[in-house]
């Protein structure tokens, strides 16, 4: 499916956030990680989402499902020997899931998307999983991955976190379960550190115990605990709402998104305050943000890891700001879905962004009066690529079409209907 975005001056209207795609992987895992029954309340219903319930169920767990919730009966520490896992374009999941593996005989994870997941480098978890004794075949470090488990071992493990924090959470969901005791060390540098915060939250809702320095450098992990079964509710998403806020910020509009907690672990949440930095008229209270924008925009200076997933939406609204923003310590969305700085400037650039790239920063020469626009814009599989080019699309005189504008259902398959709801002048071409 390609989308075509028009030329859109005014949002207005309510929508209630999607469900937490980070939480709902989490708390996925962790119910199939028990030996009862557990509840997932307002699970995230997206193909990231639908990988992990997948892989879950052919690993062993019993799910079932509706409306609202689903319940499922988990296989704790022995999952079943299944041969083959398809993950999809999931990162997270693929990650996770390499740790779990190792509890099983001889897993091979297929490589279904060559071009975006195919590409992303795994060899910081797979060195730490060698630690374990676990044997790991794989191609440079890439898909397709075959773990050969078994009964990995606890003791001392270092793995790298200068790349993704994906791999220290995976350790962290898989040590618990092992009869030793673990002590983690992460080396060189932890990206998105926030985001294992989430890891531990889950960990201590499902009763598993880990001591952890306030730096998130070191970690005990006391071995035989076991998974209990809970019922989890799921929250609202920062990363999925923080386009529809971006694109509140960018016009003249009266938008409200319910469902977003202010206290939040999700380092998204930081898109609220940013787009507050750059004088966007809002306000955040019981769970809803309330934008009233007027399309002017101040530009801001952000260390981006503290909000990965949100980047590009910031990102997309500082390109109508009133001066140059900057956007630094963003390395590693070189290695996510696509190359997050060159590939995504690269789109911003045909649509009329005068935009900088340097290794680990984007720099951002806001254009107020707008862009051209009038291009086709290649979505490089990346969800978070079209929902920030569709922000940027309200404000081009002509019309961005969004080729491949489907990736968008990696994690949020109702944004183009929010953003119509909303009142964005948007046509599906199928
Ligand atoms: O642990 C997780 O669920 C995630 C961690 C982050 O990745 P990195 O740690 O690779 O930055 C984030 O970008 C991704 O969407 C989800
Ligand atoms: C990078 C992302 O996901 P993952 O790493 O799980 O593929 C994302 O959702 O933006």
């Amino acid at each position: 499916m390609d989308v075509i975005v028009r030329p859109t001056p005014e949002l207005n209207g309510e929508i209630g956030a999607l469900s937490s795609k980070n939480y709902t992987t989490r708390y996925l895992l962790v119910a199939a990680l028990a030996e009862g029954t557990s509840t997932v309340n307002y699970p995230a219903h997206s193909e990231d989402s639908d990988a992990m319930r997948r892989c879950i169920a052919d690993l062993g767990a019993v799910l079932t499902e509706d409306e609202e919730k689903i319940v499922i009966t988990g296989f704790g520490r022995r999952p079943k020997d299944v041969k083959e896992l398809n993950v999809g374009n999931a990162g997270a999941v693929l990650r996770f899931l390499m740790a779990i593996a190792a509890l099983c005989p001889e897993v091979t994870f297929v490589n279904t998307y060559p071009d975006s997941l195919g590409k992303r480098p795994h060899d910081d978890l797979i060195n730490a999983l060698g630690q374990m004794g676990v044997e790991v075949e794989h191609r440079e470090g890439r898909l397709p991955i075959t773990i050969r488990g078994g009964v990995p071992k606890g003791g001392k493990i270092r793995v790298s976190g200068a790349v993704s924090s994906q791999y220290l959470s995976a350790l962290l969901f898989l040590t618990p379960l092992l009869e030793e005791d673990s002590e983690i060390e992460v080396l060189d540098d932890l990206k998105s550190k926030v985001v294992v915060g989430q890891t531990l939250e889950v960990l201590e809702q499902a009763g598993i115990v880990v001591h952890a320095s306030s730096d998130y450098m070191h970690f005990r992990v006391p071995g035989g605990q076991s998974y209990q079964a809970k019922t989890y509710t799921v929250q609202g998403d920062y990363p999925g709402s923080a386009a529809i806020l971006a694109a509140a910020a960018v016009t003249k509009s009266n938008v409200k998104v319910h469902r977003l907690a202010e206290q939040s672990k999700q380092g998204e949440r930081a898109v609220v305050d940013v787009l507050q930095m750059m004088d966007v008229p809002l306000t955040h209270q019981d769970g809803t943000v309330h934008i009233q924008g007027n399309g002017r925009l101040r530009p801001v200076e952000f260390d981006g890891d503290a909000a990965t997933d949100a980047v590009l939406a910031m990102v997309a609204a500082a390109v109508f700001a009133e001066g140059t923003s900057r956007f630094y310590n963003v390395e590693n969305l070189r290695y996510k879905e696509c190359d997050r700085i060159t590939d995504y400037l690269h789109e911003l650039k045909k649509a009329g962004a005068d935009v900088e790239e340097r290794q680990a920063e984007i720099i951002v020469h806001g254009r107020p009066s707008g862009l051209e626009g009038g291009v086709e814009i290649n979505a490089h599989y990346d969800h978070r690529v079209i929902m920030a080019l569709t922000v940027v699309g309200l404000r081009c005189k002509k019309p961005l079409v969004i080729k491949d504008a489907h990736h968008v259902a990696k994690s949020y398959p109702q944004f183009f209907d929010h953003m119509i709801t909303l009142g964005a002048s948007i046509e599906r071409v199928e």
